[in-house]
């Protein structure tokens, strides 16, 4: 491989970088990949596909049970065994071979190793038997290396052998007590999965639970975690953690009293894997977060476009969005602005523009996949606020709509929208609820398409669905 050439190098084979390499190869150019893991990265066998998988079962479960003539036919538990085998399924038995054939049929050459940038638009990248090669790009490389799990300095937490969301996702046998610091986005959905599975669960939520959307939907998560079980230790913050001679893990709490349990999942966010990537050559931080422009091109610490523009960064590794939807975006509009750059084609760099990831900034959807599930798009109140613009939010009781009530027995949930008052357009909306996950589209088209509420009437959801309650949100807004 050494001294070869090709038009694009890309670093990390996760959902971002294979996307970038097939826009790229798309456009009429050649790409390298390099990988030093599993071509798929984290999301496909660590992250999405698998902790959906662990969800999924419990989640069917709890729909049956809320209707009386279904429940009646189920009456058994969840088959554990099972959930973990098609969750190695959903996993791919951590065998990437589906996904290499991919890049092949795609027309992508695949280097398996660690790249390292050495020179201009030059990777080396060094194999697992420690071989060394290099490769350069006529155009551009692109890293989009991911991130990992963050350990936080507790005392003794290293040492105790914790879990990462790793460990918890590639799980073969249940803790019969599961302790989990963080109460984000992984502590609550494998605080949901563990409890569904037979652990006993305790989550330590130092900062509250899911602090960054609406409270009510919060609210929601944690009254359902507490029915199911979890102890949720709100304002709790560990000092130690140790593991006995037994295997028993002690979490000592700030403030006095402690945990004991047979495994600790930590959960506290995520860092981005550049600590031994050659930014420094470019004058970057090493193990920092690559600021990136809005065609994603990475940016110095002046906002200014180093060495000519040849370095890009799309996917977690540039921090806007830690979501595989929104990086596999990015990719689209970086692959696409490297083509555009590389053929002298016209670059629409404007908001919105085809070479822009304008979205991550204003209509990012996401679905937490808790127990009621959250969905949302664009900013939450708060956020709204924050950015300096002038809103006012109404919500809506979603138990109270028709096709809610029919859907769910009991059914309890809610929504609500965020409207900027000078535009009359809609830039947040949160639902959460049994089974919303579907509603979060036709937010992200009306957030995204600017739609003005006046032209929203015309939206008129299907009787009797859940999505009525976008009528109700309208009309209450209206009062
Ligand atoms: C538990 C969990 C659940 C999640 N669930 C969801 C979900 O339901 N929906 C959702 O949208 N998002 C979810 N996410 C987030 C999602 O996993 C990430 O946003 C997504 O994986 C980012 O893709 P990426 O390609 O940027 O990075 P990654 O998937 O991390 O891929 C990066 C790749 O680069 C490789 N690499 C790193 N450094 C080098 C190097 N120097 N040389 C060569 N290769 C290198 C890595 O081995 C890896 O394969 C979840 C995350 C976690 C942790
Ligand atoms: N369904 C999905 O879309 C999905 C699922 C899982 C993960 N993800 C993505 O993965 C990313 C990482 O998730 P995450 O849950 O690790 O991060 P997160 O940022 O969502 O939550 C981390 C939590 O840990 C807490 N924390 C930080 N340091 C702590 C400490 N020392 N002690 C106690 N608590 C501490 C924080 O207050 C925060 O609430 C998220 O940003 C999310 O975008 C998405």
């Amino acid at each position: 491989m050494t001294g070869t050439v090709t038009d694009v190098i890309v670093i990390g084979a996760g959902p971002v970088g294979e996307n970038v390499a097939d826009r790229i190869v798309a456009g009429g150019l050649s790409a390298v990949i390099v990988e030093s893991e599993l071509v798929g990265g984290e999301c496909s066998y660590w992250a999405c596909m698998p902790t959906k998988a662990l969800l999924r079962d419990a989640a069917a479960l709890r729909a049956v049970r809320q209707l009386p003539g279904a429940a009646a036919a189920v009456t058994g538990r969840l088959d554990v065994d099972a959930v973990l085998a098609r969750r190695d399924r959903f996993a791919s038995n951590w065998n990437d071979e589906g996904q290499v054939a991919w890049l092949q049929q795609a027309g992508i050459t695949l280097v398996r190793g660690h790249g390292r940038i050495i020179a201009p638009r030059t990777v080396e990248i060094t194999g697992r038997d420690g071989t060394v090669s290099t490769i350069t790009a006529r155009h551009a490389v692109v890293v989009a290396t991911g991130t990992s799990a963050a350990l936080p300095p507790i005392p003794g937490l290293a040492d105790a052998a914790p879990w990462t969301s790793r460990e918890a996702v590639s799980v073969k046998k249940i803790p019969e007590r599961l302790a989990i610091i963080g109460g984000g986005v992984v502590g609550t959905e494998m605080a949901t999965a563990f409890s569904a599975l037979g652990a006993a669960v305790t989550l330590i939520a130092r900062d509250g639970v899911l602090p960054r959307v609406e409270p009510y939907a919060a609210e929601h998560v944690v009254a359902s975690l507490e029915s199911a079980g979890v102890r949720v230790l709100i304002g709790a913050s560990p000092s130690e953690v140790t593991r006995d001679a037994r295997g028993t893990v002690h979490v000592t709490l700030a403030g006095g009293g402690s945990i004991d349990a047979d495994e600790v999942l930590v959960a506290t966010g995520r860092r981005p894997n550049t600590g031994d990537l050659g930014l420094e050559y470019l004058g970057l931080a090493a193990g920092g977060w690559l600021s990136v422009d809005e065609t994603l091109r990475v940016i110095g610490p002046d906002g200014t476009v180093p060495d000519g523009g040849w370095l890009y960064a799309a996917g977690d590794v540039n921090g806007r969005a830690l979501l595989t939807h929104q990086g596999k975006y990015q990719a689209r509009a970086a692959g696409d602005a490297i083509v555009a750059r590389a053929t002298g084609a016209p670059v629409e760099d404007f908001p919105w523009g085809r070479h822009v990831a304008t979205a991550d900034l204003r209509a990012v959807p996401q679905v937490i996949f808790t127990d009621p599930e959250i969905a949302s798009a664009g900013l939450t109140l708060a956020g709204a606020v924050d950015a300096g613009l002038r809103v006012r939010s109404v919500e809506y009781d979603l138990g109270s709509v028709a096709g809610a009530s029919l859907h769910a027995d009991g059914y309890t949930g809610r929504a609500g929208i965020v409207i900027n008052e000078d535009t009359n357009t809609i830039v947040g909306f949160t639902a959460v609820g049994p089974d919303v996950t579907e509603l979060v589209h036709a937010a992200t088209i009306a957030i995204a398409g600017e739609v003005p509420l006046d032209r929203l009437w015309h939206a008129v959801p299907a009787y009797p669905t859940i999505s009525e309650v976008w009528l109700r949100l309208l009309e209450t807004a209206a009062r």
